[in-house]
């Protein structure tokens, strides 16, 4: 089946698209400084309340047309373009570390650090956190080899505690193809120590079939 993947914003819109990544990107910025400190500080329940108050406030200020909940952004690709807002990689999200992903010969890397806003045991990542990155490079290796999927299994091992507030590579590739199935593998390790396994997985991804695709993604334009 031929998937079409996304092409790169029109030439007429992309100073605008340009233009609303990067407040996009920098308000993500300043989002997870806001998480950041929050889950740091020892300020006092006087201070946290001013601040809540605060925040109340400039939430407020986020008003006008929402997107809907199928739409998918303007500033975004879907599949294979940006994901601004994505948990694991959207520059503009507050969640995300974020991952900046290259592709290589054999599938794609990952960079990313994690801070202490996505601890599990103290000082260390949570394991959730691992299996988002490892099913995001894994889907994102998918999409890039033309075989976008959802994934339907993640096998998930942990080697060693993955430590906070150090630089991190995630590795994400195809291993095989059977029929609309997908075969992926992923491992995490610290940039400082790539032959060190910190976390591995395994999983698999289906490509829906057209009709099913259509009903999951009707924010999906139809491409020829
Ligand atoms: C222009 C085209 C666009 C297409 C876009 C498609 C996907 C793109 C999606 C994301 C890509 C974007 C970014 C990637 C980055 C990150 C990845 C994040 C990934 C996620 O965050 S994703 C969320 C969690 N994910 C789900 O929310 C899936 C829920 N699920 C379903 O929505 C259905 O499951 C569906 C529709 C996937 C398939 O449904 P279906 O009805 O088409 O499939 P069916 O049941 O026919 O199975 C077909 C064959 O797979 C075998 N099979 C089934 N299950 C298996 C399993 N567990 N293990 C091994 N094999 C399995 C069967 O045994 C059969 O095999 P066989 O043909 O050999 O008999």
């Amino acid at each position: 089946m031929h998937i079409p993947l996304a092409e790169p914003p029109a030439a007429a819109g992309a100073e605008h698209l340009e233009q609303q990544q990067a407040a996009i990107t920098r308000l993500g910025h300043e989002l997870r400084a806001l998480v950041e400190a929050t889950v740091r500080t020892a300020a006092s329940a006087d201070t946290l309340h001013r601040v809540a108050d605060g925040v109340r406030h400039v939430t407020g200020q986020l008003t006008g047309r929402r997107r809907a909940r199928t739409e998918i952004p303007e500033v975004d690709g879907f599949p294979g373009g940006p994901r601004m807002y994505s948990p694991v990689v959207g520059a503009g999200s507050p969640l995300a570390p974020p991952v900046r992903i290259t592709p290589t010969d054999d599938g794609l890397i990952g960079h990313c650090t994690l801070g202490i806003a996505h601890e599990g045991p103290p000082g260390y990542g949570h394991g959730g956190m691992s299996a988002m990155l490892l099913d995001e490079l894994m889907g994102q290796a998918c999409t890039a080899a033309g075989t976008p999927g959802l994934t339907v299994s993640l096998q998930m091992r942990y080697h060693q505690p993955i430590p906070l507030e150090t630089p991190l590579r995630i590795v994400g590739r195809v291993t095989g193809t059977d029929k609309r199935k997908i075969f992926a593998a992923g491992t995490i390790t610290t940039q400082a120590d790539p032959s060190t396994d910190l976390v591995t997985a395994d999983a698999v991804f289906i490509t829906p079939d057209p009709d099913r695709t259509r009903a999951l993604f009707p924010g999906l334009e139809e491409e020829a």
